[in-house]
């Protein structure tokens, strides 16, 4: 069991019903921008908007946002569509900027979140405010510097808490911007269960065509809401051009997405459901007993290796397994990348297993 202390998140007048909609530009560029993107949802039917105010770039010289002279304009926002306003922070600084213009709920962002000295910093700034703060994963896939900066934040006396699934950065050429990794906020969801996740599939995907099949696997998934990033003329942005719809594209995307029960009741079929995984429970026992033997025709590998002095690791065989295994996967219909991720699991298990049987070996010698 976790020891944080995880409240609603609670907007005056406004109740937040799953999924949660965050929508808004990704960078505040002008004030007409700005107000003319927020009118747009605010017709949509959209409650909160996030613009970024500052914002932190992979490189310098890309635009950074216009800063503190946007929060004015983000206070026209509130007062003129009556939406609740979010943005990023990242210092002391941003956050006494942002409640002395009344912002709503801010949010941490994936490269502050990456830096505990950064998040105590923004936990100690916040310390003593109401505010509701959003915590986006860190850039690289690392669940317990995510909880982490959840637990700072929360230590500092902030309980409306909800966390950002942004996906994460990986060097492979991949069809998406950022690696969603499921299995990470998954994972965040069975060890903190009450705390909300809204995942972010504009970062996720860095483009738009993929925002709604992201969109789907997330509420699918169960999680909370969605954050996604709109601007009036998208082409046009300052920032994230290509991740960027339109508010009116943004509530088709929304009128098309599948909200399904999140709980088995009573009335849903339960015999086929029990059939079904029964059947999974049996192979998954038969997927474990061939692991176990492959392991075992490993460790015999590594005796081998070692009476005949032969280095462990075969890349040449490791090649034309993991060929051979993605040919034979995908000619079955499983995706290609899954299959790797497996085999390559598989090895690196088989080769810590062949170095324990040498190690043993060689200190008995
Ligand atoms: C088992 C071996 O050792 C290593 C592990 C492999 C595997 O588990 O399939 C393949 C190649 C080697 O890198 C082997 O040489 O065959």
């Amino acid at each position: 069991m976790h020891n944080l202390n995880i409240q609603p998140i609670t907007l005056p007048g406004l109740e937040l019903k799953r999924p949660i909609i965050i929508s808004g530009p990704c960078s505040a560029e002008t004030e007409e921008q700005t107000l003319a993107t927020a009118k747009e949802l605010a017709a949509q039917g959209v409650k909160i908007f996030r613009a970024g105010i500052w914002k932190p770039r992979t490189r310098p010289g890309a635009f950074e946002g216009v800063g503190t002279v946007g929060l004015p304009w983000l206070k026209r926002v509130k007062e003129e569509t009556g939406m609740f306003v979010g943005v990023e922070v990242a210092t002391a600084h941003h956050v006494y900027e942002a409640v002395k213009f009344g912002i709503d709920l801010v949010w941490i962002g994936a490269r502050t979140s990456a830096n505990p000295f950064a998040v105590q910093e923004v936990a100690d700034a916040i310390k003593g405010m109401d505010i509701p703060v959003l915590i986006k994963n860190p850039v690289n896939p690392d669940l317990e510097l995510w909880i982490g900066a959840i637990e700072r934040i929360n230590r500092a006396g902030i309980t409306q808490i909800a966390a950002i699934h942004r996906g994460f950065s990986s060097y492979d050429q991949s069809e998406f911007r950022n690696h969603p990794q499921w299995q990470i906020p998954i994972e965040l969801r069975r060890r903190i269960p009450e705390l909300p996740i809204i995942t972010d599939p504009s970062h996720i995907a860095g483009r738009r065509d993929l925002l709604a099949e992201i969109s789907q696997e997330a509420l699918d998934l169960n999680f909370d809401g969605l954050i996604i990033e709109s601007h009036t003329c998208p082409d046009k942005a300052w920032s994230d051009a290509k991740q960027q719809i339109t508010p009116l594209a943004l509530k088709d995307m929304l009128d098309n997405l599948v909200l399904r029960r999140p709980k088995i009741g009573e009335d849903t079929p339960r015999v086929t459901l029990d059939e079904l995984r029964k059947k999974i429970d049996k192979l998954d026992d038969q997927l474990l007993d061939l692991l176990k033997e492959r392991m075992s025709i490993s460790e015999a590998i590594g005796k081998y290796k070692f009476d005949n002095n032969i280095t462990i690791l075969q890349t040449r065989r490791y090649d034309e397994i993991m060929n051979n295994r993605r040919q034979r996967g995908t000619n079955r219909g499983l995706d290609e990348e899954f299959i790797t991720r497996i085999f390559e699991s598989i090895h690196e298990e088989s080769i810590s297993r062949q170095s324990q049987i040498m190690n043993k070996a060689q200190t008995k010698k």
